[in-house]
């Protein structure tokens, strides 16, 4: 039984969001051992895999001419999904240090923003990981979040110490996502007149404390992004991981992505694999927890189309289905993928509900 199947975990766990306080209250209050509502059970769908390598992550100068980028930005979300980039131009460091500020402000300032559904398209909280069929229902990660929603998030819902630094970052990083996008849709070969038009879709402004437990609990559970691409700003602590793709059979080690000073992580997510008609992965991932170091902070910012186009489909480009690689998924709304995603939780269990059978598959 998982261990949050029961009355009083829920009952404890409702206590908990009442609190207001997140994980960072819960470290300021002194706890030595980890509540059950976190202690971590792997997503269904998920082949486990302890086994850890070393992997060398590709690096894109983006002062390099526009031809040598998309290459080469081509070439890392074909081999492994991720990728770092240099000369972006996009100042993350003040908006890295103005989310520290706002999750070490008291608990009397912060508390009275702690809400798990959005107001005003802001949430601050403990955001439940949604763990898929099976699973046992959701589980905490050992981390709290900051999320700004498009399209008109309200940054006066947030306190004036981080106000200009978060909406400055949001404005920069969705001009530099929307050219990430069309450089990616460009290292797919298909014609200039092929758009991809992208938003900043969800500002995840994270805060991940050392934990007393580490080994217990997952400052973000194993998944895959639910976008078109991830941008990651991130300060020096380090944690994420990838997971290397070990084929069908995937039992893939997980490679450890060292912040690079100055650079931000790029990341392909589902929708743009499905598109891509698996030209590019989309990467496995997740934080670890750490005790007795520095909180880490990071800002992931996803990317979807607009919304208001819900009606619009998403599919395997015509340009890349041919009769020897004939389409791996049928076209799919934004809104029948987000359905998928929170029935069936992170990772391919998803994205499979839109495969193409073998013996279905047409040109
Ligand atoms: O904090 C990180 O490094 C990763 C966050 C992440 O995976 C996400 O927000 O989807
Ligand atoms: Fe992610």
């Amino acid at each position: 039984m998982a261990a949050n199947d029961n009355y009083g975990t829920a009952a404890a766990l409702a206590k908990y969001h009442e609190s207001g306080g997140g994980v960072r209250g819960l470290v300021e209050s002194g706890v030595t051992s980890v509540p059950p509502y976190f202690q971590f059970v792997a997503p269904a769908g998920i082949p486990g895999s302890t086994k850890t390598t070393t992997f060398a992550i590709p690096a894109v100068d983006l002062s390099l001419p526009r031809a040598a980028i998309v290459s080469l930005v081509g070439q890392a979300a074909r081999t492994c999904g991720i990728f770092h980039v240099t000369n972006h131009g996009v100042d993350a460091g003040a908006a890295v240090s103005a989310v520290r500020t706002f999750h070490e402000l008291p608990l009397a300032s912060r508390s009275p923003l702690y809400t798990v559904t959005p107001v005003g398209g802001v949430t601050y909280a403990t955001n439940p990981e949604p763990a898929g069929k099976g699973a046992g229902g959701p589980i905490l990660p050992w981390r709290d979040s900051l999320r700004f929603l498009s399209p008109k998030p309200d940054f006066g819902r947030v306190p004036e110490v981080c106000r200009a630094a978060l909406a400055g970052h949001r404005h920069c990083v969705e001009e530099f996502g929307k050219e990430m996008a069309g450089m990616l849709l460009a290292a797919l070969g298909v014609g200039p007149e092929r758009r991809l038009d992208v938003e900043a879709w969800v500002m995840a402004c994270h805060y991940y404390p050392p934990c007393p437990e580490p080994e217990r609990v997952l400052g973000a559970g194993e998944h895959t992004d639910p976008c078109v691409l991830t941008v990651l700003a991130q300060d020096d602590v380090g944690g994420l991981q990838f997971r290397l793709d070990g084929g069908d059979n995937d039992d893939g080690a997980w490679v450890d992505v060292p912040p690079v000073a100055g650079a931000l992580l790029i990341n392909v997510g589902d929708v743009l694999k499905l598109v891509s008609n698996d030209e590019y992965k989309s990467v496995l991932h997740k934080v670890r927890s750490r005790s007795g170091q520095d909180a880490r902070v990071s800002i992931a910012t996803l990317f979807n189309p607009p919304k208001g186009v819900d009606s619009d489909l998403f599919g395997p480009l015509p340009e890349l289905v041919t009769a020897e690689k004939p389409a791996r998924y049928r076209s799919f709304t934004m809104a029948e993928f987000l359905k998928s995603r929170a029935e069936f939780g992170h990772g391919s269990s998803s994205t499979e509900r839109f495969r193409v059978a073998d013996d279905e598959r047409a040109v």
